[in-house]
């Protein structure tokens, strides 16, 4: 059944890895029974934010339908994309979800015209036939980016800044006219004068062509200025998810507290430090059967070590997966 006004619905998704050699190995959740629901009807950017290693990487592969659920489902627009079979409803999807990625320079072969790109998407996805239509396609996909297709004809990818081709490649996946972009880390690798002009963009696409956006950070600051809702991810768990301004202005959870405390305030460029130490930690906390957090949590308990903990709804738009606010009463809320 088609649910309307749903755009996209991360059931209870779970993705395992087998880490090591087949006798000696282990196993790894790399996403934890994750749970995220974006409405059509009100298009919006989702910050999916966290430290390397905590997940987000492979929760958008799994939306992109590059890699399948060890359990739970993706439903998009109604469908779960894991049980689209023909060429079809698969074309359908790869249309409506597109990827954008964090280098440009990878995004393009360097001995080929960035145009081409463009044209093939229009030819491939939409399948477009008559040049009139391609050029038509492509000439208001750039345009939404900001620039021309005089600006962009003969040109190779050398000849942009890694600005432009960051904007090349988003017009590339509006070519196909998605509903839904993936883009992750996409401003990482792009100069720090030129960033906001991308995130600017995302915010135009969003509130001018109604395109929802999941905007995969590291960078708080940039998340904060960007999107609308934030999910905070440790450990392949999601342990914070609420509206943007309020998640960061007033932290549930402890390690969405302790993040922000590691925010340079002065400086809203800089990426979290490290102050939390993660690498000699890392497959340790991802094994734990309780809250990933408890080792470095200031208000561990023992249940917190034994059971994994609720996610909890604690006012409207917020959740938050910790004990402390399971009996409903909010007792860490302030001085953060
Ligand atoms: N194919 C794989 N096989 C085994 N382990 C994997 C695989 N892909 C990811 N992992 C592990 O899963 C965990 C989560 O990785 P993931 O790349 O999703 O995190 P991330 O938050 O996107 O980090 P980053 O920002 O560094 O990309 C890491 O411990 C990683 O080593």
């Amino acid at each position: 059944m088609i649910e309307q006004g749903i755009l996209l619905r991360i059931e209870n998704v779970t993705k395992i890895f087998r880490i090591g050699g087949r006798i000696t190995g282990s196993k790894l959740v790399a996403v934890s029974n994750a749970n995220i629901e974006m409405e059509g009807s009100k298009p919006e950017i989702f910050a999916l934010a966290g430290e390397s290693g905590s997940g987000k990487t492979t929760l958008a592969r799994m939306i992109l339908g590059l890699i399948e659920p060890s359990s739970g489902r993706i439903i998009f627009k109604g469908r779960d994309i894991n049980t689209l079979k023909n060429r079809k409803d698969k074309l359908w999807f790869k249309r409506e979800v597109q990827p954008i990625f964090q280098n440009p320079f990878e995004a393009f072969n360097p001995l080929k015209k960035v145009e081409s790109y463009l044209f093939e998407t229009a030819k491939n996805l939409l399948l477009l036939k008559t040049k009139d239509e391609v050029l038509e396609n492509i000439s208001q996909a750039v345009k939404a980016v900001g620039m021309s297709l005089e600006e962009i004809k003969d040109r190779y990818p050398s000849e942009f800044s890694g600005g432009q081709l960051q904007r090349l490649s988003i017009a590339r996946a509006l070519v196909a006219k998605p509903s839904l972009l993936i883009a992750d880390e996409p401003v990482s690798m792009v100069d720090a004068s030129l960033r906001m002009s991308i995130l600017n963009l995302f915010r135009n696409l969003n509130k001018d062509h109604g395109v929802s956006i999941i905007y995969i950070t590291h960078d708080l600051a940039t998340a904060y200025y960007v999107s609308d809702r934030i999910a905070i991810m440790f450990r392949g768990v999601i342990v914070e998810l609420g509206p943007v301004d309020e998640v960061l202005s007033k932290p549930y959870h402890p390690y969405t507290q302790l993040l922000l405390e590691s925010i340079p305030k002065p400086d809203p460029d800089r990426k979290w430090e490290r102050r939390i130490k993660l690498s000699d930690m890392e497959v340790k906390e991802y094994s734990l059967v309780g809250c990933k957090f408890v080792t470095r949590c200031p208000y561990a308990k023992e249940i917190c070590k034994k059971k994994e903990p609720p996610f909890v709804h604690v006012e409207k738009g917020r959740s938050v997966k910790c004990f402390l606010y399971s009996n409903g009463t909010i007792k860490i809320s302030e001085e953060v």
